[in-house]
């Protein structure tokens, strides 16, 4: 399966079309909704957050709640776009028609795609480059992630994200049974945090960064149970599942790190502590001890969970700006503001399972089979039962 999206932040709206989904499974906007509202929560968002309330309109693919197996064309409103119709228009200016309009940006934000972007693209008004870099269009990779979490849970398979650290405030008390209360935990929670004391630590560091004018950052965790075991291939780089999510994680805007089960922790604990052991029994068939890998070996899933985890670095906007150059008189000036969140790791760890789902989603099609659902559906079943008493 594959996407493209289209749309700038402050544009009328944000476009999907998605390629490649079997016919004939169960798809309605309200399962797209569901996502695209989670993704607008968390504690730390600026104003804009207020603004929008983002609805998804299905305007091809599907018919009678059925995918037809058609590309399937998303589109989400911006709502913010009625102020910014002028700044943003799309026919050329007229004559005598202020160039102040554009509301240009001159000063790059340090941190963000304005300067390298406005170079590259040959732009002296920076908001080209903002305008397409802003993560406002994870809406829409949002949307495209959960028309995957649907075709995943409908499969037997769960995904689920949360927060493990914000600004260096890390969450210990971890313990849960299932994923099913991770997700339900998680969800009540403002910062997507289950560790209430963490999380109470975590929205003050926000209120204090704030406050200071600055931003933070902090660490997500994607989750995914009821895999079978060996979908990905060890036989050639570019089919080694877990290296597809972690380009998807790294593509999340702001992204810099990602890591599988025990991840950089591995540097400093012998082998006999990494691994995980195999066990058989005539009732289970086969299955580790401990997960320790995150679910990957040889770039395959081994049907334990896929535990993976990205480390988002603090928002570049800050409203005690860094130094940068006017871009027009080369003399020193603050970076520009623009309206912006403080933190927005909540809000990333939405983003994050959408594009872990995508690519498990996408790997499965290609994998198995991609033209009925009800089909792949026999056949994710068969896989896995067939992988698990080999
Ligand atoms: C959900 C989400 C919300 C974000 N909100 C903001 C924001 O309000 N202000 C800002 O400067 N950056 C924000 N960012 C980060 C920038 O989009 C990102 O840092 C920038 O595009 C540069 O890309 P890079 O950090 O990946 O190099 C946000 C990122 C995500 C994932
Ligand atoms: C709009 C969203 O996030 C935006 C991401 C963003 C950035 O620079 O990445 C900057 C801000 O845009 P604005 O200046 O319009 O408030 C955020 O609000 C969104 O997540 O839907």
């Amino acid at each position: 399966m594959r996407y493209l999206t289209s749309g700038e932040s402050h544009g009328p709206q944000l476009t999907t079309i998605i390629e490649g989904l079997p016919a004939g499974m169960p798809l309605t906007a309200e399962d797209i909704n569901t996502e695209l509202a989670r993704r607008q929560k968390g504690y730390g968002r600026g104003r804009r957050m207020q603004i929008e309330t983002d609805r998804a309109n299905i305007l091809g693919g599907v018919r009678h709640g059925l995918t037809l197996g058609s590309p399937l064309a998303l589109v989400v409103e911006n709502k913010d776009w009625k102020h910014w119709t002028k700044i943003m228009g799309i026919e050329p200016l007229e004559e005598g028609q202020d160039e102040e309009i554009k509301r240009k940006v001159t000063r790059p934000r340090p941190g963000h795609a304005d300067l390298v972007g406005g170079i590259k693209y040959g732009h002296h008004d920076m908001r080209n480059v903002l305008e397409r870099s802003s993560a406002r269009e994870t809406t829409v990779r949002v949307a495209a992630g959960a028309v995957a979490k649907k075709l995943l849970a409908l499969l037997g398979i769960k995904v689920a994200g949360h927060v493990l650290e914000i600004g260096g405030v890390r969450a210990n008390a971890l313990e849960y049974s299932t994923i099913d209360e991770l997700k339900e935990r998680s969800e009540k929670s403002p910062v997507r945090c289950i560790d209430k004391e963490a999380e109470k630590n975590m929205m003050e560091a926000i209120d204090k960064a704030k406050k200071n004018g600055d931003s933070i950052g902090g660490i997500v965790e994607v989750i995914v149970e009821g895999m079978p075991s060996g979908v990905g291939s060890y036989v050639h780089y570019d089919r080694k599942l877990d290296a597809k999510i972690a380009a998807a994680i790294m593509s999340i805007n702001a992204f810099k790190g990602v890591e599988f089960g025990l991840g950089f922790e591995m540097a400093h604990i012998p082998g006999s502590q990494v691994h995980d052991e195999i066990l058989w029994s005539e009732e289970r068939g086969y299955e580790r001890r401990t997960n320790r890998l995150g679910g990957f070996e040889g770039g395959m899933t081994t049907g334990m969970p896929i535990v993976v985890r990205g480390v988002m670095k603090p928002i570049p906007t800050l409203y005690k700006p860094l130094q940068s150059v006017d871009i027009e008189t080369k003399e020193p000036f603050t970076a520009s503001i623009e309206r912006s969140d403080s933190c927005a790791v909540p809000a990333a760890s939405v983003v994050a399972e959408a594009v872990v789902a995508w690519e498990v989603a996408s790997a499965i099609v290609e994998q198995y089979y991609s033209d009925r659902f009800e089909t792949l559906k026999e056949i994710v079943e068969k896989e896995k039962r067939y992988s698990r008493f080999f």
